[in-house]
């Protein structure tokens, strides 16, 4: 993400900050049960550690905060198969904004959104992109990304079903 520009930098250090909250979770003194979803959802949830309705005592909750990166993951998703299925003058940009309309814009207010539409319009033209993932020729990409997507999509769809089955998808 940062070498495609600074403009980038306001979207990866709130990944970023999201992913550090995870890791101290798990460095803490209750790390162990950080270790699965099952038990971090689990630990959490009998311990009245989640803010259900409204930020106030957890605002920052493992499993808030994983909300928001499972979400971002929908958007990776979908940007990537987009990518894979690309012809050559496909635009990144649409492909992007198209991905993003359809998942993390949902969950994001107007400002956001505006911002993250016009650093869409920075991104580079497919093969340029490809050449920033450095996984080597087009063609190879392609390849790399039909391997990497149906693993991504597991991932994405037991995180979903283990929320849903909590109801914890509305977490504020
Ligand atoms: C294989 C190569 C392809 C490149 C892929 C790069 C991998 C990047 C992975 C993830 C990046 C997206 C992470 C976005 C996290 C957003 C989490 C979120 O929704 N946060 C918002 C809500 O948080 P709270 O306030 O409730 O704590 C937060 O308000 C938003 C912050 C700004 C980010 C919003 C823009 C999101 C656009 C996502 C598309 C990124 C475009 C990258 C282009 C490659």
């Amino acid at each position: 993400m940062n070498s495609l520009g600074s403009i980038f930098s306001f979207v990866s250090k709130d990944a970023v900050s999201k992913i550090q909250i995870m890791e101290n979770y798990l460095k803490g003194e209750s790390g162990e049960r950080y270790r699965s979803l099952q038990s971090m959802i689990e630990y959490e949830l009998s311990g009245n550690l989640v803010d259900l309705t409204q930020r106030s005592g957890h605002p920052d909750s493992g499993c808030r905060t994983l909300l928001r990166l499972h979400r971002a993951l929908r958007w990776l998703q979908l940007f990537l198969e987009k990518l894979r299925i690309s012809s050559e003058d496909s635009k990144t940009s649409t492909l992007c904004s198209e991905a993003y309309n359809d998942s993390l814009a949902n969950y994001h207010p107007w400002i956001i959104r505006k911002t993250a539409s016009v650093a869409f319009l920075a991104l580079p033209v497919r093969n340029k992109f490809f050449e920033v993932m450095n996984v080597g020729t087009p063609e190879e990409v392609v390849d790399m990304l039909g391997e990497a997507l149906p693993y991504v999509s597991k991932v994405y769809d037991f995180t979903e079903e283990q929320y849903s089955q909590h109801n914890l998808l509305n977490l504020p």
